[in-house]
């Protein structure tokens, strides 16, 4: 297996979408569902926080998930859970800066997607010296989702990352909505992810599509 082309994952990081059970108020195989049909293009299980599921629960959740996205062709990728990724041989893993090092993380998936949190020029370079293939950066907006997240630092800080060179693909998060996914783009991200713009919507399909929306046109308008 080869690595996955810098141009077929700006593609599929349009819409990323981000989810674990305690950011849902509908069962996850729902939601999940409506925003493939909204139609997002990428995916992450994250299970983790106030009442996530661990053990044999966390793994049959992860298995229902994974199945509804190789039905429609979604990467479906783990977050910091290299084991568990290996396990349901997921198509990739995310990592941020305090889970185990990217390079080593890289060797032991091999030629599968490797996305890295990189909040500034450093961790970037870093990451990319180490294998990753995109890089998520954030938070962009403030966001009550993660607890422990930096403070929010706007778009500039994507602007900044393309003008000092860095040209693997880019997703940015934190507090994205249809709203603001267009300023996102305009700054040099490829896609958005997205966690609770699309888990706690009254219709994750109908905020998917207008995520979706948002962000092809965007992209259109920088071709
Ligand atoms: C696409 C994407 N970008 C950033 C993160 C955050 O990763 P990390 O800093 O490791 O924080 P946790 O998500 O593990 O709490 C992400 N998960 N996905
Ligand atoms: C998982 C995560 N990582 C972040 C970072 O800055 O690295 S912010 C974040 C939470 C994103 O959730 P929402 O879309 O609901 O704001
Ligand atoms: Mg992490």
């Amino acid at each position: 297996m080869e690595r996955i082309s810098t141009k077929q994952l700006q593609e599929q990081l349009r819409v990323y979408f981000i989810m674990g059970s305690n950011n849902c108020e509908k069962h996850p195989f729902d939601v999940l569902t409506e925003a493939i049909e909204g139609g997002i293009t990428f995916f992450q299980f994250r299970e983790k926080g106030h009442g996530a599921l661990s053990g044999a629960e966390k793994v049959a959740l992860a298995k229902e998930l994974q199945a509804i996205c190789r039905k429609y062709s979604i990467p479906f990728l783990v977050n910091d859970d290299v084991e568990l990724a290996l396990a349901l041989d997921a198509d990739g893993v995310h990592i941020g800066q305090e889970d185990e090092r990217a390079d080593i993380v890289r060797r032991k998936i091999g030629a599968k997607i490797l996305g890295v949190s990189a909040h500034n020029l450093d961790e970037a370079k870093r990451a990319i010296e180490q294998g990753a293939d995109y890089l998520g950066v954030g938070p962009i907006f403030p966001t009550n989702t993660k607890t422990d997240a930096k403070e929010a630092q706007g778009v500039e800080v994507l602007r900044h990352l393309r003008e000092q060179g860095i040209t693997i693909p880019i997703v940015g998060i934190g507090g994205i909505t249809a709203d603001n996914a267009k300023e996102v783009i305009r700054a040099g991200a490829d896609g958005v992810s997205v966690i609770s713009a699309i888990s706690l919507a009254n219709s994750p399909k109908e905020s998917a599509k207008q995520l979706a929306k948002a962000v092809d046109d965007a992209l259109h308008e920088k071709k």
